[in-house]
């Protein structure tokens, strides 16, 4: 199978690098190959790698500049997805594209459903839905895989940032009144590749295209989160000057950001996990394998 993947140095793409590679040819590239916000340049790439799938973990994922930023935002999350979405349709290929919880207004008590109305605050949930509706217009052959606070070895992330700051540091303030599954690239990649290998056993006449969310199971607060991650570089012996018990949490007012984040990111995982009989592990499983690498 010849693949194209985008965002190829990215937290998810990198890590699809590595499980693609016994799918199929991997034409994989990053923003100095094709610049996604270029669309004919993206239609050229396309209609030249002629591939039977692309994979498109890319995005503009820098939340708060996209607020001063939308024009780059749209391109990158909502263009270049629509513009995939048309080449596929006309090569016959499938796409697979990755979303985000902040689709969401974040006000619902209950984890999210694939079938709960989206209501995005920024900039970045906006054009990533408009993305998910421009790819879902072009083509019946998508997959759209919305996760949560991704986190990987390769790239940047909350934890890196904690990690960073609790160098310099001894004391950290992260607010404690946003929930949500910190979910790692790895991990991503690894449930992309076995819908990868179901779309080539199937063939793509019998797949169940659509929507789906994908995070780890349990849930956390950013605030919880850092401690956690801080508690484990102690643990691993790093000199670090916070200690978990210095990480205050503080509430979303007190952290002003030019974009507004959603209170609850929790996702409801139920469908992917039926749909294809898959086991999501709790978050802090991947966050650990993750630090073991980093630490
Ligand atoms: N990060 C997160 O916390 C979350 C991410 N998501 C979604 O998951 C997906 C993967 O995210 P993640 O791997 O963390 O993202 P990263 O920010 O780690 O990587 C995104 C990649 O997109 C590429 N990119 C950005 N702009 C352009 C452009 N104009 N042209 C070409 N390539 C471009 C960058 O390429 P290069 O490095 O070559 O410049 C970068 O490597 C995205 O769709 C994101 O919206 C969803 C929920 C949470
Ligand atoms: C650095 C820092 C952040 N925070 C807060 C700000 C914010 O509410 C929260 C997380 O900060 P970040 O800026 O890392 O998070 P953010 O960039 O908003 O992360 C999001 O990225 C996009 C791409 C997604 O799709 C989301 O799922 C989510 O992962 O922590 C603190 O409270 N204290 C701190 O010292
Ligand atoms: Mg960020």
């Amino acid at each position: 199978m010849n693949i194209l993947l985008t965002g190829k140095n990215g937290q998810v793409g990198f890590e699809l690098q590595r499980a693609l590679a016994p799918l199929g040819t991997v034409h994989a590239v990053g923003s100095a190959d094709c610049d996604l916000s270029d669309a004919n340049a993206l239609r050229a790439l396309i209609q030249s790698v002629k591939p039977q799938l692309i994979i498109n973990p890319a995005a503009y994922t820098a939340v708060d500049r996209a607020e001063a930023d939308a024009e780059k935002a749209r391109a990158v999350n909502t263009v270049a997805p629509g513009v995939m979405g048309e080449e596929a349709q006309r090569l016959g290929a499938a796409v697979i594209h990755f979303s985000t919880d902040y689709v969401f207004d974040g006000n619902q008590t209950t984890p999210y459903k694939e079938s709960d109305s989206v209501g995005p605050q920024s900039v970045y949930g906006q054009t990533k839905f408009d993305g998910e509706r421009a790819l879902a217009q072009a083509t019946p052959h998508h997959i759209i895989l919305r996760t949560s606070w991704v986190v990987g070895a390769h790239g940047g992330n909350f934890a890196k940032t904690m990690l960073r700051l609790a160098a310099d540091r001894d004391e950290l303030k992260v607010v404690a009144d946003q929930f949500g599954a910190p979910t790692s690239a790895a991990l991503l990649a690894d449930v992309t590749a076995h819908l990868v290998r179901q779309i080539q056993r199937e063939g793509a006449t019998e797949f169940p295209f659509g929507t789906y969310h994908l995070a780890a199971a349990g849930e956390t607060s950013w605030h919880e989160y850092a401690q956690f991650v801080i508690g484990e570089a102690v643990k691993a012996g790093k000199a670090i000057k916070a200690t978990p018990d210095r990480v205050l949490p503080i509430p979303t007012t007190a952290y002003p950001k030019p974009a507004r984040r959603p209170q609850s990111s929790r996702l409801d995982t139920t469908l992917i996990q039926s749909t294809f009989d898959l086991h999501l592990p709790h978050w802090q499983q991947g966050v650990g394998h993750i630090l073991q690498q980093i630490l």
